[in-house]
C-alpha cells in the first residue's frame, strides 16, 4: 500500500515543477513524472526529485515490440525510480520482456522498481472503449482481463478507475497494486477524465494507491488541498 497520495506533477518545464516542489519544502512526497515534463528535462528532474529524498513514479506508459520496451527498460532501471508503467495493452509477451529489461538494468543490489500496467485510461468511458476500439465487453471486463494478463506476466500492479480496484484484487490477488488516478474533491470539476472518484471513495473501493494532479498543483492553495486529499486518503491508516 502507498500510504501518500502520488502527486503528478504534470509541469512543461523544470522550472514550475521545482517553484511547485518548494512549497511543500520539508515534507516526504510520493510524486509522478510523465511525459509533459520527462521529455522536455530528460533525466535531471529525476535526479533533482531524488536529490530531494521524495518516492518518484516514472509514469512513462511504455508500448511497443517486446524487444524495444525490453532495453527501453533496462536503461530506464538505472535511474533508481520507485515505479515504472507500460500499457497493458501491448501484451503478455511485451510486459514479460519489460520485467527482464528492468531486472536486467537494475544494478546489483539495487532494488528492481515496481512496474504497473495501464488497464483502460481513466479518461476512456464504457462507450468510447466499444466504438473506438472495438472491445464487445463491459468496461469492468475489459479493465480486468487486463489486469490478469499482468498478473500472468508477474507485474506488480496495474493503474486502473478507482471504480475497478476491489474487483481486480478479487481476479488477482490483494497484494496487486491498483494505482488510482482520475482522483477530485467532492465538486471538483473532472476535466478530460471520464471515472473519477473522492479520495474517500476510492479508500472504500479498494485502491492501492491514488494520484492526484491538477486538483494540487492547479490549486490555488497546493498545500492546504494536498492535505485535505491525504487526510480523506490517509485516514484509513490511523
Ligand atoms: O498512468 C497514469 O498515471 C494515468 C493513467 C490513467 O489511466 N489516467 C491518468 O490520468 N493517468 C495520469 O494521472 C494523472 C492524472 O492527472 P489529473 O487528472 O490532473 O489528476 C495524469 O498525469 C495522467 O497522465
Amino acid at each position: 500500500m502507498i500510504k501518500k497520495p502520488i502527486i503528478a506533477l504534470d509541469f512543461s518545464t523544470k522550472k514550475e515543477a521545482v517553484q511547485f516542489l518548494d512549497i511543500f519544502e520539508g515534507e516526504s512526497l510520493y510524486v509522478k513524472v510523465g511525459m509533459e515534463l520527462f521529455y522536455q528535462t530528460g533525466a535531471e528532474i529525476i535526479e533533482i526529485i531524488k536529490e530531494r529524498d521524495h518516492q518518484l513514479f516514472l509514469d512513462l506508459k511504455l508500448h511497443d515490440i517486446p524487444n524495444t520496451v525490453k532495453k527501453a527498460m533496462k536503461g530506464l532501471a538505472g535511474l533508481g525510480v520507485d515505479m515504472l508503467n507500460v500499457h497493458a495493452a501491448g501484451g503478455r509477451e511485451m510486459m514479460e520482456a519489460a520485467m527482464e529489461g528492468l531486472a536486467a538494468g537494475t544494478p546489483s543490489g539495487g532494488v528492481v522498481p515496481k512496474l504497473i500496467a495501464v488497464t483502460q485510461l481513466t479518461s476512456t468511458s464504457e462507450k468510447q472503449m466499444q466504438s473506438e476500439q472495438l472491445i464487445p465487453a463491459t468496461l469492468d471486463e475489459s479493465v480486468i482481463h487486463y489486469a490478469k494478463l499482468a498478473h500472468c506476466a508477474g507485474l506488480d500492479g496495474v493503474v486502473c478507475s478507482a471504480f475497478e480496484a476491489e474487483k481486480i484484487k478479487k481476479a488477482t490477488n490483494e497484494s496487486f497494486i491498483c494505482v488510482t488516478p482520475g482522483i477530485r474533491l467532492k465538486g471538483m470539476n473532472a476535466q478530460d477524465q471520464k471515472r473519477v472518484m473522492t479520495p474517500l471513495g476510492a479508500r472504500m473501493h479498494g485502491s492501492s494507491a491514488i494520484v492526484a494532479g491538477r486538483a494540487v498543483t492547479a490549486s490555488k492553495h497546493p498545500l492546504n488541498t494536498y492535505r485535505m486529499i491525504a487526510n480523506e486518503w490517509e485516514a484509513v491508516y490511523s
